[in-house]
C-alpha cells in the first residue's frame, strides 16, 4: 500500500560507495563463505529492514519470516534478475515476466513439471543415475564428486526436457551450459576475452540447438511419432489457449527450456554434492540412509528400476536433503523490484528500488530453527519444522515464484542416493572442509572423494 507522504521514511543504512556500494564486499563474503555473517551484521547493526546498494541500485535487505512474506506475496515485487542474466536469458522468460504473462508461462511449464507428470519418468531417471555411477564411479579408487554431479543433472533434465540421449548434440549442450553459467553473474560488459561475452555467444549456440529440437519436435508431434507427454518441448509445443491457438510461441519454448535447463541443473548438483559431503562425516546419518534404502531394495527384484511409490518411502533421506539446504542453501537469496512506492514495517522502499531477500537469515534463525547451526535431520521428519512459520524455510523460495522444480529435484535427488549408498562408502580426500560462493557453493578443489565399492552396480 502507498504510504501517506511523509510517514514512512527510507530504512536506516548507507548507500555505499557510488555505483560499487556494498556489492564488493559482498562478493568478497560469498568467496570467503562469510555472507551468512556479513548479512546478519548488518541485520544486528541496522535492524530487519535496512538499506545498501547492490549491483548498480539502491536496494532494501528485509529479515524475518513476517518480512519474507511481504516479500513473496506482494504483486508490486515482481522478481529482478542481475542485468548480466537478462541478457543472457532474455527478456520474456518466466524469470522475467509479471501478472498474466508469468501466470501463462509457469502454467505450461508446471503441465510438465507437475508431479502427475513425474512419476512417469521415474524409470527413465533411474535408468540415467544407474548408468552414469557403472560408467564414472564404479571401479574408481577417487572421484571429483562436483563434476561428475553436474553432468548427471545434466543430463538427467536434458534427458527430461528435451529428450536428448547421448550424442555429440548433448556434449555440445552440455559445454554451452557451463559456459553460459559462467558469465550469468559477471559484469555484463561485452568485451573479448570476458566470460560475459563467452556467455552470451554460449546461449546463442545453445538457443540454436533448442530451437532445431523444437522444430523436429513439432514434426514428429505431427506424424504422430512423439506424444504431449514425450518431453517438455513435446508438452509446451502441445498446450492450446481456449481458442485453440498455441499457448507459447515457438521463441517463449525455447527461452524457457534453457531457463528450466539454467535453474535447474546446477542447483540439484549441488544439492547432491553437499549431500555426499556431509554424509562423509555423519556415520550415524548414513546408517540411517542406508537401512531406508536396503529396506526399499528389498522388495525389488534384480535390477528393476525404482517407481514413484517407493520414493515416498524415502522420508528420511528427503529430511537429509531438506536439512543440507537449510544450512548450504544454493540459491543464497534474490531480487524483487518495487513496481511503485511500498512501506514495510514503517520504511520506505521507494518505486525502483530493489529489495532483497537471504535464505540464511530465517534459517540460521535459533528462534525459528533449534540450535541452527547443528545438522539434523530430524527436524524435517517430525513436525518442529513444518511448524516453522510460513516463508522461513526459503531454499525453493515462496508464494507464486516457488520454485517449479522442486519436484523434479525431490525425484533426481532420491534415486541418485539410493544407489550412492547402496553401492558405494567415501572418505573426503581434503582435510580442510571448507566451501566459496561463486555465487553457488562449491566445496573445494570440486570435492574429492576416495571411493570404495560395496556392491556392484
Ligand atoms: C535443489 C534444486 C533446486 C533449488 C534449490 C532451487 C531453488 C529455487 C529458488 C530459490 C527459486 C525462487 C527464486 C526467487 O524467488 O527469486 C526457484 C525458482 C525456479 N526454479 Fe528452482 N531450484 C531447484 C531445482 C529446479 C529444477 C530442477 C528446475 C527445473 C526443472 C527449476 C526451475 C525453476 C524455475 C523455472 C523457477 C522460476 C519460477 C518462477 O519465477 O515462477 N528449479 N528455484
Amino acid at each position: 500500500k502507498k504510504p501517506r507522504p511523509g510517514t514512512a521514511k527510507l530504512p536506516p543504512g548507507s548507500l555505499g560507495l557510488p555505483v560499487i556500494g556494498q556489492s564488493l564486499s559482498l562478493l568478497r563474503a560469498m568467496r570467503a563463505n562469510t555472507a551468512e555473517r556479513w548479512v546478519q551484521d548488518r541485520v544486528d547493526r541496522y535492524g530487519a529492514v535496512s538499506k545498501l546498494s547492490l549491483f548498480g541500485a539502491p536496494t532494501v535487505l528485509l529479515a524475518g519470516p513476517a518480512a519474507n512474506k511481504f516479500v513473496f506475496f506482494n504483486s508490486a515485487l515482481p522478481s529482478q534478475q542481475p542485468r548480466s542474466a537478462q541478457r543472457i536469458l532474455g527478456d520474456k522468460t518466466i524469470l522475467e515476466l509479471m501478472g498474466a504473462d508469468h501466470r501463462r508461462i509457469r502454467g505450461a511449464l508446471a503441465e510438465f513439471l507437475k508431479p502427475d507428470m513425474l512419476r512417469l519418468y521415474v524409470g527413465k531417471i533411474d535408468g540415467e543415475v544407474r548408468r552414469h555411477l557403472g560408467e564414472r564411479w564404479a571401479g574408481r579408487r577417487t572421484v571429483t564428486v562436483m563434476p561428475l554431479m553436474k553432468r548427471l543433472t545434466f543430463d538427467i533434465i536434458a534427458l527430461l526436457l528435451f529428450g536428448l540421449g547421448r550424442s555429440p548434440l548433448q556434449d555440445a549442450l552440455a559445454d554451452d551450459l557451463a559456459r553460459v553459467m559462467d558469465g550469468i553473474w559477471a559484469v555484463p560488459v561485452n568485451l573479448p576475452f570476458t566470460a560475459f561475452r563467452r556467455s552470451l555467444k554460449a546461449s546463442a549456440r545453445a538457443r540454436r540447438i533448442i530451437a532445431g529440437i523444437t522444430r523436429e519436435t513439432k514434426a514428429k508431434l505431427e506424424r504422430g511419432e512423439a506424444a504431449r507427454s514425450s518431453d517438455l518441448i513435446a508438452c509446451l509445443l502441445s498446450l492450446t489457449d481456449d481458442t485453440g491457438a498455441p499457448l507459447l510461441s515457438e521463441d517463449e519454448i525455447v527461452d524457457n527450456s534453457i531457463v528450466s535447463l539454467v535453474a535447474g541443473q546446477d542447483t540439484s548438483s549441488i544439492l547432491m554434492t553437499f549431500m555426499v559431503r556431509h554424509l562423509a562425516g555423519d556415520p550415524d546419518t548414513l546408517a540411517a540412509m542406508v537401512r531406508e534404502h536396503e529396506e526399499i531394495a528389498k522388495s525389488k527384484g534384480d535390477g528393476e528400476a525404482l517407481s514413484w511409490d517407493d520414493l515416498a518411502k524415502m522420508k528420511f533421506t528427503w529430511s537429509v536433503a531438506l536439512e543440507t539446504l537449510r544450512l548450504v542453501p544454493p540459491v543464497f537469496g534474490s531480487f524483487r523490484r518495487a513496481t511503485q512506492d511500498l512501506e514495510f514495517d514503517g520504511h520506505l522502499i521507494p518505486k525502483g528500488w530493489q529489495v532483497f531477500w537471504a535464505a540464511s537469515l530465517t534459517h540460521r534463525d535459533a528462534a525459528i530453527f533449534h540450535e541452527p547451526d547443528e545438522f539434523k535431520p530430524s527436524r524435517f521428519e517430525n513436525q518442529s519444522a513444518a511448524a516453522a512459520p510460513p516463508c522461513s524455510f526459503l531454499a525453493f523460495g515462496a508464494g507464486p515464484r516457488i520454485c517449479i522444480g522442486m519436484e523434479f529435484a525431490r525425484i533426481e535427488t532420491l534415486v541418485t542416493m539410493h544407489y550412492l549408498v547402496r553401492w558405494f562408502r567415501w572418505k573426503l580426500c581434503c582435510k580442510e572442509d571448507t566451501f566459496a560462493r561463486d555465487p553457488m557453493p562449491s566445496p573445494l578443489h570440486g570435492l574429492p572423494i576416495e571411493l570404495e565399492q560395496k556392491a556392484l552396480p
